[in-house]
This record gives C-alpha cells, structure tokens and sequence, in this order.
C-alpha cells in the first residue's frame, strides 16, 4: 500500500545554502509522525517543500501514491492541508468563520455550504452561534479549531501541523491537543507535526523524526521518549534536555 506521504532524498536550498539536506521520510497513512530538532533545524521548511511553498528543492515528494507535481493545486488540497502555528496570522482578519470554512467549497464547487459549515464547527468543537464572527471576536483556541476545521472542509486524510499549539496559552494547549487526538480517530487522518516540545510528541505521536542541521539523524518509535533510547548523540541531547516537562503536558492532556 502507498504511504501517505513519502519523502525521498529531500534537499531545500535557500540562495545558497542547503537548509534540508537528502532527507528520506516514509508515514504510513494513519500514522502520526513528530519532526523534532532544535530552531533552524529545517523542520518547517520540509512542511513547506510538501505543500509547495519553498522554490528550490530537489527529490521526490509522493502524497498518498502520487507524486506531488502530477496533482494539480485543488487535487493537492483535497489529499494534504496545513496547519499553522499562530491562527491568528493564518486566518483573514475580514472573513467570518461562516467566509472561512465556506470558501473551501466554494473554490471546489461543492454544495450544501450552510450545512456542511455547522456539521464542521460541531465537530472541532465550536458553538455554531460563532459562525458569523471574526477572528478578533474569538480567543486564541477558537481561532485555533477555526483553522483546523478550515484545514479539513475538503475532507484531506493527511494533515500538516507546524507547532499547531505553541501560540495557545497552555491551557488551552491541552483542549487543541485533546481535539487533534479525537479527530485523527474519527476521521482516520494521518499527522505530520513539527514540534520544539517532546512531550507532545509522546501525546499525539507514534514516531519521530530528528532533524540536525537539516539531516535526518535519527528515527523512533515514541517509546524512545519515555526509555531514552535514541542512538544519534544529537537526539539524546535533545531528549536530556527535554526531561522534566513530559509529565506537565501529560496532566495537562
Ligand atoms: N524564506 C527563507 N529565506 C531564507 N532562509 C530561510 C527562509 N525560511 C527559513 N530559512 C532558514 O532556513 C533554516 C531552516 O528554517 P526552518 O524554519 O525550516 O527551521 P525550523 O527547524 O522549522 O525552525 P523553528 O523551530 O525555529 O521554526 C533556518 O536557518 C532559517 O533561517
């Protein structure tokens, strides 16, 4: 079976320097997969090479069996959709949540809008009477399950999420998190998250990836987070470093 998406010997140059270098990522479609390493080390940039957003890049880059060149703009949209960090930004300051989620449909073609936008703001777990707010009427994890419930409008089974909670305060960090885990469940979607914190890796992860001045050092299971055993001395670094807040984000989860 193909994967959901299937990175090989990926390389991203920024002018002239090479910011991911040869890195080969395999995720099978329902899986939930962590890039971690620290800032810089090019995790976001590999986001962005998936979903078309960086222009110097070479390998080859498959999303659900197809090479990401042959799907079209809208046929990409409907398999793979991104997530980013700080809602705010991501989501227009003049659309209501109603213009946001619609828009998606819209663009598709796609009918029953009204009912399709509700069943949607249900399911991420926003009260329908917001649909005709903007995003400065709502708080920083409403705008949050905006953008998510935006991501999945088009029903894509592979979902991007570039540090998705570390702009929510940390108590809603939990709730966004908590959401994440009930919507891969239900929909049988497959993550790829880019995250500075271990520990939410171990909440919403089963494997990981760890990036070192954009090289792929090592790959593990999520068990390594709770055994230490990583094998590249960079990740056990990062995993020492890290010791101590796994059990903040668990109670909190
Ligand atoms: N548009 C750009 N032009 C030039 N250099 C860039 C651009 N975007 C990112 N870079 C550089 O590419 C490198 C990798 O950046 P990237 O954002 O992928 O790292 P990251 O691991 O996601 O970091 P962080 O955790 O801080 O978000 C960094 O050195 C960054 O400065």
């Amino acid at each position: 079976m193909s994967a959901a998406l299937d990175i090989r010997s990926l390389s991203v140059r920024y002018g002239r320097t090479d910011v991911v270098r040869d890195v080969s990522i395999r995720v099978a479609r329902g899986e939930s997969y962590a890039l971690v390493g620290e800032s810089g080390s090019g995790k976001s940039t590999i986001l962005r090479a998936v979903v078309g957003m960086v222009p110097d890049w070479r390998g080859e880059i498959e999303v659900d069996g197809a090479p990401r060149s042959a799907l079209g703009q809208g046929a990409f949209a409907q398999h793979c959709q991104m997530v980013f960090q700080d809602p705010y930004a991501s989501l227009h300051p003049r659309r209501t949540v109603d213009a946001t989620l619609s828009e998606p449909l819209r663009i598709h073609g796609i009918g029953n809008r009204d009912a399709q936008v509700i069943e949607m703001m249900r399911s991420v777990g926003l009260d329908p009477r917001y649909r005709f707010r903007f995003p400065h009427q709502l708080s920083g994890g409403q705008r949050q399950r905006v953008a998510i419930a935006r991501a999945l409008m088009l029903d894509p089974k592979l979902l991007l999420l570039d540090e998705p909670t570390s702009a929510l305060d940390v108590s809603v960090q939990a709730e966004i998190l908590n959401l994440l885990v009930r919507l891969r469940a239900e929909r049988g979607l497959t993550y790829v998250l880019v995250t500075h914190a271990l520990p939410v890796v171990s909440f919403l992860c089963d494997r990981l990836g760890v990036l070192h001045k954009g090289q792929l050092v090592e790959e593990t299971g999520v068990a390594a987070l709770h055994d230490g055993a990583f094998r590249a001395p960079y990740a056990r670094e990062l995993y020492q470093a890290s010791l101590g807040a796994g059990d903040r984000v668990r109670d909190a989860g």
